[in-house]
Parts: C-alpha cells; sequence; structure tokens
C-alpha cells in the first residue's frame, strides 16, 4: 500500500497502532527508547539503482537480465529469443572491460556504503521515523529487487501490519528506462510476495527524482572546482566542462521520456553554483546498438573539440552516483586514455563524499516530513506511453486511481 498524505497517515496507515509491536524488530534500537521518543519507526529506506557485476562471473546474468528487460530495451515478442542471444554475444568484450576496471562493478560497494552512512544520518535528522534501515535494490545483479523484498519481509515490514518503506531512486535525473523500471520491478514483487490486497502490507513511498538538489549540486561543483585548480591559473578560466549523461535511445526521448530536462536542469544549477564560470556544454555517452541515440556524443565532442586545438577539457559524469564501468572505463581508459593530452581530466564521481552522503539524508528527511507518496511529476505517464505495467504502478505508487 503506497503512503497517503500525511492528513490520511495517523488515521489509515497504522503507523500509530505499530509503536507497541516494537519488540518485531530485535536487532534495532531497545523498546524504552522507542516509547520515550515516540518514533513512528523503523523505516525502511530502500536504494534502487541497476546494479552491475561485482565480479567478471556474473558479467553474463548481468547482461542476459538487462537484454530481457523491455522498459529498457524492447525487442517486442522476440524479446526472449533476442535477449539471451545478444548478451550471450557481448558478454566476452564487456567481461574484459569489467577485468581492466579492476575486476568488477564498484555499484555495490559505494551503494551499501552510502545506504547505510545516509540512514545514521537520517536517526539523527528524524527521531520520529527512526530507526533508518538501508536497504539495496538493484534491477540487473546482487541483491535483486525480489531478494531485498523478502528480506524485508523477514525483517519484519509488511505482513499485514503495515510498515513504512521509502523507495529511494539513485537515479537523479528520472527515466523510465531506469527507475520506471526498478519501480516496475519492485510492484511486480509486492504482488508477488504480498498480495493484490492494496491496503495490505508495506507502506510505500518513492523518491523519485532529486536532478537539482542543491547537495547534489553543491557536491558535482566542489569536484569540478578541485579538477579545474590543478590547471595553471593562466588556462583555468578556458577550460571547457563537458557534463556527460549516459545517453537515451531516441525513440524513449521521442517517447516524452523526462530525463533529458531533467539532465539539463542539473547541469544549469551547476553552472549557476558556479557563476557560469567556464564555457560548458552537456554530451550523451554509452550508445550501444544501431539505433539512433541522443547527441552529441562524449567521445566525438572530445575528439572535436581537440582537433580544433583545445586539449584543456574537464569531463563531469552528472546522472549516476558511483563510478561504474561508463566512468573508469570509456571516460578514463577510452576517450581520455586515447586522447592523450595532459589537459583532458575527469571530475570525481559522487561515492562517499560526505556532502553527498548528507544530501542524500536530506533528501529522504524532507520526504519522510512531507507525507508524500511519490513527486506530481511521477504520476503523469510519457504521452505515448502504451504500457499497462507503468499505469498500473503510477497507480499503485502514487495512491490515486485517476492517473493518464
Ligand atoms: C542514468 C543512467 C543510465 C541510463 C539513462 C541508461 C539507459 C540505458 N542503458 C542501456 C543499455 C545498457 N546500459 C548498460 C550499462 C550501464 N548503464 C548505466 C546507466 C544508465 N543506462 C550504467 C551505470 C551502466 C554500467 C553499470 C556498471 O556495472 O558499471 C549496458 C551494459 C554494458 C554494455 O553492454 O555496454 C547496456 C547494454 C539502454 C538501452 C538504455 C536506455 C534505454
Ligand atoms: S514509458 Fe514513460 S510512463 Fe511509460
Ligand atoms: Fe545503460
Amino acid at each position: 500500500m503506497p503512503l497517503m498524505k500525511p492528513a490520511a497517515q495517523s488515521s489509515a496507515s497504522g503507523l500509530t497502532r505499530r509503536v507497541g509491536q516494537r519488540s518485531t524488530f530485535a536487532s534495532f534500537a531497545p523498546p524504552v527508547m522507542q516509547d520515550t521518543t515516540g518514533s513512528k519507526g523503523p523505516t525502511a529506506i530502500v536504494f534502487l539503482n541497476m546494479g552491475g557485476p561485482s565480479t567478471t562471473g556474473e558479467v553474463g546474468d548481468f547482461l542476459s537480465r538487462l537484454f530481457a528487460d523491455a522498459d529498457l530495451i524492447p525487442l517486442g515478442r522476440l524479446q526472449s529469443y533476442l535477449g539471451p542471444l545478444i548478451s550471450r554475444r557481448r558478454t566476452p568484450k564487456i567481461k574484459e572491460q569489467y577485468a581492466a576496471i579492476g575486476g568488477g562493478s564498484p555499484i555495490r560497494k559505494w551503494s551499501e556504503y552510502q545506504s547505510s552512512e545516509m540512514c545514521k544520518l537520517l536517526d539523527k535528522l528524524s527521531p520520529e521515523t527512526a530507526p533508518h534501515k538501508p536497504y539495496v535494490a538493484f534491477r540487473y545483479a546482487d541483491p535483486l529487487t525480489g531478494e531485498t523484498y523478502s528480506k524485508l519481509l523477514e525483517d519484519g515490514f509488511g505482513r499485514g501490519r503495515g510498515s513504512r518503506a521509502v523507495a529511494f531512486t539513485q537515479y537523479p535525473q528520472y527515466s523510465c528506462s531506469t527507475t520506471g523500471s526498478s519501480l516496475n520491478e519492485l510492484w511486480k514483487w509486492r504482488n508477488r510476495l504480498e498480495g493484490k490486497n492494496e491496503n495490505m502490507g508495506i507502506k510505500w513511498s518513492v523518491i523519485d527524482r532529486w536532478p537539482v538538489h542543491p547537495g547534489l549540486v553543491n557536491t558535482i561543483a566542489e569536484n569540478v572546482e578541485k579538477q579545474l585548480a590543478t590547471y595553471p591559473t593562466e588556462r583555468k578560466g578556458d577550460v571547457i566542462l563537458l557534463f556527460s549523461a549516459h545517453s537515451l535511445p531516441m525513440s524513449v526521448v521521442n517517447r516524452g521520456d523526462p530525463y533529458p530536462a531533467e539532465v539539463a536542469a542539473t547541469v544549469h544549477a551547476v553552472m549557476q553554483r558556479l557563476n557560469f564560470s567556464n564555457p560548458y556544454r552537456l554530451v550523451w555517452q554509452s550508445q550501444v546498438g544501431p539505433s539512433a541515440w541522443l547527441g552529441a556524443q562524449t567521445s566525438i565532442a572530445v575528439e572535436e573539440y581537440v582537433k580544433k586545438g583545445q586539449t584543456d577539457l574537464i569531463l563531469i559524469p552528472i546522472a549516476f552516483t558511483s563510478d561504474h564501468i561508463e566512468t573508469l572505463y570509456e571516460l578514463d581508459k577510452e576517450v581520455i586514455g586515447e586522447a592523450g593530452h595532459e589537459g583532458i581530466k575527469r571530475s570525481e564521481s559522487l561515492n562517499g563524499n560526505p556532502v553527498f552522503i548528507e544530501a542524500l539524508a536530506d533528501i529522504a528527511h524532507k520526504h519522510l516530513m512531507s507525507g508524500e507518496s511519490c513527486s506530481m511529476q511521477m504520476r503523469l505517464r510519457c504521452p505515448s506511453c502504451r504500457s499497462e505495467k507503468c499505469l498500473h504502478q503510477k497507480k499503485f505508487f502514487a495512491g490515486r486511481g485517476d492517473l493518464l
């Protein structure tokens, strides 16, 4: 059941009833402390992300799940035939890339670190909803969404008593191919494991986007400033800032996906915070396959600026919260390594940056205080969306039946 507006919470959600049931959560703070604080916790904070293979041995499974996802790569009626075929063909090349960045994706390590550090801050910021318990639910790698849902139930959330969980997307900008797919998956597991009665079970609310949160903007801007400070003073003002985000197929852009506009909003906010100190562009990376993708392409942009004699460039990852194959391999080894100019650099990813973790805690705190089930934007489907799954998932998480 999604969490409704604050007025509905105390009467319908059962949050107050749970005060006497705390002993179920034996691993949390002692009951005496909970009673004196009047906390409505525990609250599960579930980080949603795509995940990545932690070892090269997991690459095959990661790619086969990714190519089976029709919300990401729609292959129509041939999905179950073409998906495994493409992923098997692609596995050796992608395995080599993960081997070259140390043998796996660091996404799991960073997600677990960020979520647990964030919950410690949140316990102090929001004693009313404490204790906050961190979970990670990945779409294509361990811990998979279904596994995490089972863990929530084992830990005592849900099962008709009702208790609160927040699905917190780790994609700052919303795309139906990323956050949308993760929410569809979460909704699927909710139905499988808790049944279809929407008045029972875990009370979900969703943090579905945060493209211009000041803490996010500030962390990215500080990382850019750190990198700018490495150039000689006389060159610093002319360094081009190239914000690089994972691209989208034009078919997704034309369906009306919100991601390109939200990524542009992040870029604008970062530049505002930097007082527009340098020339900049937003470019797009990691196109896969032969269809048309949103450009300009990062690698081509770098090549073209270099051809024009501009070799002072900072690449800035703007749409992902940790390092991954596309920063460590594609940007560092392919784009920057192959360009071979000392003036072409990359700003750090957010990873374990404490300013960023504070930002995550602030986003979650504001969400918990708001009593909202999700953002206003999440209620609106893309103009050309034909997916029943999107419709039902949005109805469920928004807690409203009247969506377009
Ligand atoms: C905001 C980030 C991302 C968007 C938007 C996104 C859309 C998108 N991706 C594919 C296809 C693939 N993506 C792959 C890997 C991958 N994608 C992202 C992020 C976004 N994708 C990341 C961070 C990663 C790497 C994860 C890691 O472990 O490091 C892959 C697999 C790699 C490969 O085979 O090249 C594919 C395929 C599509 C089609 C798409 C939009 C519809
Ligand atoms: S594809 Fe965007 S809402 Fe369905
Ligand atoms: Fe991708």
